[in-house]
């Protein structure tokens, strides 16, 4: 018996910074959504613990006891199982790919023997919004998560340049860590377009420590902005992936496409958002 899960790019469509604990940790203000691209976790009942890692985005991922992948099932506890992991994001990419996959796992597991999804895992900023996969309003350090109202279907194209772009070196690369909130309420948009003019007021306090890191993210963002009926380019997490906000699917595909023919270095996907509370789109 398998039971499989699918692991959607998280995409923190604003990010604003506005503190940081003493640890070092940082307080985020974030709306975050999930596309209907990802990667994808089977498990099997086995012996022992294993893992392996299939697919396009799969070099260099890690295949041993620092997947994430593996310390969520671990931690989570029960009767061990093969893992396999088929990657399509690529890493380092800040789209929760590592955090995404961990999640998707603890619910495969959970389909496959009916075991408890745990609350809390010492795994990783991104865990808990992953966890239900659904649109979130972000803050603490990531484990608080309040809901949104309904989003507006929005198209995206997703661009990770050509480059991995290490999270907690951005963070120390902020100039700022005391930065004004998101708006207290949301309101409910009508369409992509009203949403879009709402997310060019905020930010993603992350995007100019990770360009002085990175510069392809500037060449991405500009690019994906110059595509026809982009209403807003914007980047997600830490870097690199950038993402362009469409009105209509064909728009978000055609966009794609030249991005792809001009920058074939470049990971390009379009995307839908995956329904909120949908364990069926979960399965992908
Ligand atoms: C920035 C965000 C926004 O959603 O996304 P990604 O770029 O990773 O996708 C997340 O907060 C990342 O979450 P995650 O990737 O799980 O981070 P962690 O492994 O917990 O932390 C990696 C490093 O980032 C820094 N860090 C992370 C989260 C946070 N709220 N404050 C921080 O200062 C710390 O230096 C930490 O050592
Ligand atoms: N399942 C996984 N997929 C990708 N990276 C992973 C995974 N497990 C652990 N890692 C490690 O986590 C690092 C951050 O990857 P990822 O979670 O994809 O990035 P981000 O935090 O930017 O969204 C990678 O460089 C890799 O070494």
């Amino acid at each position: 018996m398998k039971a499989a899960a699918s692991a959607p790019a998280k995409v923190n469509l604003a990010l604003h910074v506005t503190g940081r604990r003493d640890d070092g940790y940082h307080l985020l203000d974030s709306l975050v959504v999930f596309a209907d691209v990802g990667d994808r976790v089977t498990v099997e009942p086995a012996p022992d613990w294993g893992l392996t890692v299939t697919g396009p985005r799969s070099a260099g991922v890690p295949t041993g006891d620092d997947n994430l992948v593996l310390r969520a099932a671990r931690l989570a506890g029960g009767a061990p199982a093969r893992i396999t992991l088929d990657k399509h994001l690529p890493a380092a990419g800040g789209i929760g790919g590592g955090s995404s996959d961990a999640a998707a796992t603890l619910r495969a597991l959970a389909a496959l023997d009916g075991r408890a999804l745990p609350d809390v895992l010492p795994l990783g900023a991104d865990l808990p919004v992953c966890l239900p996969a659904a649109p979130a309003r972000m803050s603490g350090i990531g484990e608080v998560l309040s809901p949104v109202p309904p989003l507006p279907p929005l198209h995206l194209v997703l661009v990770t340049p050509d480059v991995a772009v290490p999270t907690g070196p951005v963070f120390a690369g902020l100039a700022r860590r005391d930065n004004a909130p998101l708006p207290r309420d949301f309101p409910a948009w009508r369409d992509a377009a009203e949403m879009a003019q709402w997310l060019a007021v905020q930010r993603n306090d992350l995007e100019d420590p990770a360009r002085a890191t990175a510069p392809a993210i500037g060449v991405a963002l500009a690019r994906i902005a110059a595509t026809e009926g982009c209403l807003l380019a914007r980047m997600s997490g830490s870097g690199g992936t950038c993402f362009g906000i469409f009105d209509s699917r064909p728009a978000a595909d055609a966009a794609a496409a030249s991005l792809r023919a001009a920058h074939g270095q470049w990971w390009v996907a379009a995307a839908g958002l995956i329904p909120p509370e949908s364990a069926a789109a979960r399965r992908l």
